[in-house]
């Protein structure tokens, strides 16, 4: 028996945000409904986790002396940068991007040569996606391929300008999209995509209004972008070019992006977004077209997979910190305060659960990983019980997709077709009440719903880098003739993966990470079942 790597199903997932214990299978819960178990040839081991992947199959036999090797070379496979080549026989052209040619185009101050500038990445560079070797499968937050936890590398391209490229910039047109919700830094990474393109020398820069409707709907016309309009657009929160939900036809796109010759597309969205520009580039190659797609991952709920974070996410922690500050002066002020704050994230804790740690005022956080129940003995309600008798007050982070078995559904969806959730916020507001009333001991609830608010902000420091580096190399990538493409940061480093691996799934908080356990030992919260 050997466990289908990659299947027209299923993969074992070692990159993925989970974990490969029994414990952590069940907090898993329903929350991940593809993921789906693996069986290893060795039993007695706790079995991974697989999550739906495409294309060929490949088995593994871990008796097989050269598993190790046949793992790699998938891998390899799997994260090869599609490329405007691979449709089109095209010769490159030596790059036009220098940081030294306008002093002297012969040579630098010191004489050497530009081809020997050493400012290129070479496109045989990689990064390690994974650092750690862990020693057991048993091991806190441990992602193994095989039963024995063994080392396996697992490389990924580095991002950054390539010394050829494979477009004219004099002749390029190239168009920016900013798709679904608000985020802070939008307008960091639309400055600097614009930045780049010129100091290529492109000329032709447009913004697409709306998202994708920009592309489609009658009467939004595109915008003439340059250096001189979007210089100060990162002072505000936003997005210069709008954004939009729903409405996404890929077909109609790609008409929309022929029609107006647009040779670059820069996609900034979500795990919806990202799956519109994988479409988008498939159809352009369907068509033979020379269009490089490339994305730049954006979301405040950090929810996409293998990227150590998306931008946007730090300054919503930021923002959200604010909120469970007040909840706690609130609550500290009051006779027996319950300071309540919900916090956004569609489907995964990470606000929640960074805004927690990094506040250090919250005594329970809940997350939709990591099922709970209000009543009852283990219940959160007699815990708060127990926060207000000892402590006299208490503070309560709810990230907002959290607990929505307790509630009825709405069975609603946004235009994209997300779902909407239930309140949990007001259903906890509620229930805290009546239950205090119930047991007859005064409490006095505060909730906090800070929603819009963190991420209508503009982009903190940490943020505002890493949209400069991730939307310059979106530029260099495109001009290195990728195509498919999203630039991100992989364990610290800059790096370009194919748009097909982050997208499988949504990445969500692992229960039995260490992150989710210093959250645990932070607010001293005990399990809630
Ligand atoms: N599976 C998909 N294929 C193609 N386009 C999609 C897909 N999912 C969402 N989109 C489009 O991507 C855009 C943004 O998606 P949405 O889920 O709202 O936000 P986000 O990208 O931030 O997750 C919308 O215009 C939506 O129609
Ligand atoms: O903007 P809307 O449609 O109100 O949606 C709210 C949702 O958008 C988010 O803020 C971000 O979602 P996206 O990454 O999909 O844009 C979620 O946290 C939240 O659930
Ligand atoms: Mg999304």
């Amino acid at each position: 028996m050997a466990f289908a790597l990659k299947s027209s199903g299923n993969f074992c997932s070692t990159q993925h945000q989970w974990l490969h214990s029994t414990r952590d299978r069940s907090l898993s819960g329903s929350s991940h409904s593809n993921a789906k178990e693996c069986t290893f040839k060795k039993t007695n081991r706790p079995a991974p986790l697989c999550v739906k992947a495409t294309s060929t199959k490949v088995e593994l036999d871990f008796n097989d002396p050269s598993w190790k090797q046949k793992f790699q070379e998938d891998w390899d496979k799997r994260f090869n940068l599609p490329r405007i080549t691979d449709i089109y026989d095209l010769n490159p052209r030596p790059t036009t991007f220098s940081l030294k040619k306008n002093r002297n185009p012969a040579g630098d101050e010191n004489g050497t040569p530009m081809d020997k500038w050493n400012g290129y990445v070479d496109n045989d560079d990689r990064a390690l996606l994974k650092v750690i070797k862990y020693a057991s499968p048993n091991s806190a937050g441990a992602e193994c391929i095989d039963p024995d936890c063994s080392w396996v590398e697992q490389w990924v391209h580095r991002a950054g300008p390539r010394k050829e490229i494979y477009y004219e910039p004099e002749e390029v047109k190239a168009a920016i999209v900013t798709c679904g919700g608000l985020c802070p830094g939008l307008n960091d990474v639309i400055r600097q995509i614009v930045f780049t393109l010129e100091t290529y020398g492109v000329k032709n820069i447009v913004g697409i209004p709306f998202g994708y409707r920009g592309f489609f709907e009658k009467g939004l016309k595109e915008m003439p972008l340059s250096r001189h309009l979007v210089e100060n657009i990162n002072l505000a929160g936003g997005s210069f070019l709008g954004v939009s939900r729903g409405g996404a036809k890929t077909s109609e796109i790609v008409d929309s992006i022929q029609a107006r010759r647009i040779d670059m597309l820069f996609v900034l969205g979500g795990n919806g977004t990202h799956a519109g520009a994988n479409a988008i580039h498939e159809e352009c190659r369907k068509r033979k077209l020379k269009v490089s797609v490339v994305a730049v991952p954006k979301t405040i709920d950090n929810d996409i997979l293998l990227m150590d974070k998306t931008f946007g996410f730090d300054t919503a922690v930021e923002e959200a910190q604010r909120a469970i500050n007040s909840a706690y002066i609130e609550a500290r002020s009051a006779y027996h305060g319950i300071g309540l704050v919900k916090l956004m994230g569609r489907s995964s804790g990470f606000i929640a659960m960074h805004a927690s740690l990094s506040s250090g005022q919250v005594d329970v956080c809940l997350i939709p990983e990591v099922p709970f129940t209000l009543d009852g003995e283990y219940g959160v309600l007699r815990h708060l019980e127990h926060l207000l008798k000892t402590k006299g007050f208490c503070v309560v982070c709810v990230a907002e997709a959290a607990g929505q078995d307790l509630l009825q559904k709405s069975g609603a969806t946004d235009a994209s077709g997300n779902v909407i959730f239930s309140d949990i916020g007001v259903h906890m507001q509620q229930k805290i009440k009546i239950h205090f009333k119930d047991i007859g001991v005064p409490a006095d609830v505060k909730y906090i719903d800070p929603t819009y608010m963190v991420r209508a902000c503009r982009a903190n420091a940490s943020d505002a880098i890493l949209c400069t580096v991730l939307g310059q190399n979106a530029v260099h990538g495109a001009f290195a003739g990728f195509s498919g493409i999203t630039s991100c940061i992989c364990n610290t480093h800059y790096v370009y993966l194919p748009i097909t691996e982050v997208i499988t799934a949504p990445k969500r908080v692992n229960p039995n990470s260490r992150m989710w356990h210093r959250c645990l030992t932070s607010t001293g919260q005990p399990d809630f079942h």
